[in-house]
């Protein structure tokens, strides 16, 4: 089976073979255009800015891809179209001619002129092996009293849970299959720290740490530094709260940022759209282009990117003039925006990013350059929105974003014609649960349904909290019947999570409406359907599921 390496330069060489082909009549055009410009200075003038074009392409795709000797080529023919110089220009064509005849008669596979210093690709980022349905915990303990409490939890929170009572057992099962996460007590018959004595071998044994938590009868110095020694990401004391454990499971076991960074290019030469977007997926993120700038708003709304990669040159319409059209758009001003160009004149560079981009990259731009240039501008606009449209509680998205995110949703699903289902989740006499434990104790609820939504449901589902104990989910390609069941599930497991305040212990329900897209055609219409649903599932006694029946 190919490396992934290998892989990346055989679609790399298949883009260089594809801009090669494709040249002996892209330069038999530019001949025949220059011939015909020779004709008249009407002809001069209209085919002057064609030509310029032509020796720019190949001056960025050619350096882009490796090929330097066609680049300079292409550079002087550039440079002496400027300046008027018949007879040089006449000579570069010839030049031109006689490399893309040595490039096209080279033996596929192997270009000599081929520059490859810049093509050292920064490594893919890993995988995350992380399903966010489920996640495989191992929980090693051989005090039998709290065990079944944890599992019954670890199993409410949608995960898969395998107790072990000893450490040989739990060791073979480790190397046999690797879980997300353990739990491991400290204390075992053989030795006061066999627990984290086991994880680190096991650290040793396979060169990298497992997100582990401890758990141990004792606070001493000892037992702690064990745990730290073993590379332990918590620490807890027995009796140990089931609940602030899951949140510190799903802590340690949740990617941070795992939707991958989104960028949208924009380039009219396809080839080296083609180059650039092969370097960012190779890194990870999720890449469309388009190689017409009229196509680039359309694909803003579709693809939603966290990034703009843009060509300065392009016909019809400038990278310079694309951004102006971009920032007149309220709702872009903040997205951040690349230039590439071969553009080396600084005072050029610096005139060209005063439409407000961020960054003017020089082609050839480095993999790992263009990488770190996207990756950082992007995070940080990942984070700003992520700052305004989230509830700074329980991290879902806030009312207004909410509303924005389903409208967009049901938008698009009336054009691809899918239907989903919006689900009205409200918590059962919460405002007694506030009385009666405290409003710390209320909050500790809230952040509970929200935790559960977002490990049950999937990454492209939209889960809002909406306002105080009311959650509103739009579930994507599914029927009423599926929500009703998938709803029903996470009710039923939401009402066995124990809650403490104090010495008191408690538990919740919710109730929950659930509507039909596109039976209910807006957000409005799938809102107050949704809402007279669980006004019956309040009234019908609540801790139920109800579905809108027109
Ligand atoms: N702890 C806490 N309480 C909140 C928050 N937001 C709203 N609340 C409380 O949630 C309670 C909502 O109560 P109600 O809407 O009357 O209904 P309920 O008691 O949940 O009863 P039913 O919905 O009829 O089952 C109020 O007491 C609010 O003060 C919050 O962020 N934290």
């Amino acid at each position: 089976m190919p490396t992934p390496a290998a892989t990346l330069q055989k679609k790399l060489h298949t883009l260089r073979r594809r801009f090669i082909a494709q040249l002996p009549e892209r330069l038999a055009q530019a001949s025949a255009q220059w011939q015909e410009s020779q004709a008249s200075t009407e002809a001069s003038a209209r085919l002057a800015p064609v030509l310029h074009r032509f020796f720019h392409s190949i001056k960025g795709t050619g350096r882009t891809l490796g090929f330097e000797r066609l680049a300079i080529l292409a550079d002087q023919g550039e440079t002496s179209l400027s300046a008027g110089g018949t007879t040089s220009l006449a000579r570069v064509l010839t030049a031109l001619e006689q490399e893309v005849q040595t490039l096209t008669s080279q033996h596929p596979g192997e270009f000599a002129d081929i520059i490859d210093h810049h093509v050292e690709f920064p490594p893919a980022p890993q995988s995350s092996t992380h399903n966010k349905q489920q996640r495989l915990i191992y929980l090693c303990d051989d005090e039998p009293e709290q065990v079944d409490q944890l599992v019954h939890h670890l199993r409410c929170f949608g995960h898969e849970a395998v107790h072990f009572t000893d450490t040989e057992r739990f060791f073979s099962a480790v190397l046999a299959r690797r879980p997300d996460a353990v739990i491991m007590d400290v204390h075992f018959p053989q030795g006061q720290t066999a627990g984290t004595e086991t994880l680190e071998s096991l650290m040793r044994l396979t060169g990298e740490s497992i997100p582990s938590i401890v758990l141990s009868s004792y606070s001493d110095f000892h037992s702690r530094l064990s745990a730290v020694r073993a590379g332990c990401h918590g620490y807890f004391t027995k009796p140990v709260k089931p609940l602030d454990l899951i949140l510190a499971v799903d802590e340690i076991t949740m990617p941070a940022g795992d939707e991958p960074l989104r960028v949208l290019v924009v380039d009219d030469e396809p080839d080296a759209a083609d180059y650039h977007t092969l370097i960012l997926e190779q890194a990870g993120m999720a890449v469309t282009q388009v190689n017409h700038p009229a196509d680039a708003l359309a694909a803003l709304e579709r693809f939603s990117p966290d990034l703009l990669l843009v060509d300065v040159y392009m016909p019809v319409c400038s990278g310079e003039e694309l951004a102006s059209i971009i920032r007149q758009q309220l709702e872009h001003v903040g997205l951040p925006i690349i230039y590439l160009s071969t553009e080396t004149d600084r005072e050029k560079q610096i005139s060209a990013m005063s439409a407000g981009v961020e960054a003017f990259l020089t082609k050839p731009v480095s993999p790992t350059e263009l990488v770190s240039a996207v990756r950082l501008r992007a995070e940080r606009l990942r984070m700003l929105r992520s700052l305004m449209s989230r509830d700074s509680m329980t991290g879902l998205y806030n009312h207004s974003t909410t509303t924005e995110l389903i409208n967009k949703a049901l938008a698009l699903g009336h054009r691809e014609d899918s239907q989903h289902t919006l689900v009205m989740i409200d918590i059962d006499c919460f405002k007694e649960v506030n009385d009666t434990h405290g409003h710390l104790a209320g909050d500790q609820v809230i952040i509970t349904l929200a935790r559960l939504l977002k490990s049950r449901l999937r990454n492209s589902d939209i889960i809002g909290r909406y306002g105080g104990e009311e959650f509103v989910v739009l579930l994507k390609n599914i029927d009423v019947s599926a929500t009703a069941e998938l709803i029903n599930t996470l009710r039923h497991d939401f009402s066995r999570v124990d809650y403490h305040a104090g010495q008191q212990h408690f538990r919740c329900t919710f109730s929950a409406g659930i509507s039909h897209f596109p039976s209910q055609p807006s957000t409005e219409a799938l809102r107050l359907t949704a809402d007279k649903a669980l006004y019956r599932a309040k009234h019908q006694g609540r801790n139920q599921v109800v579905t809108y029946d027109a």
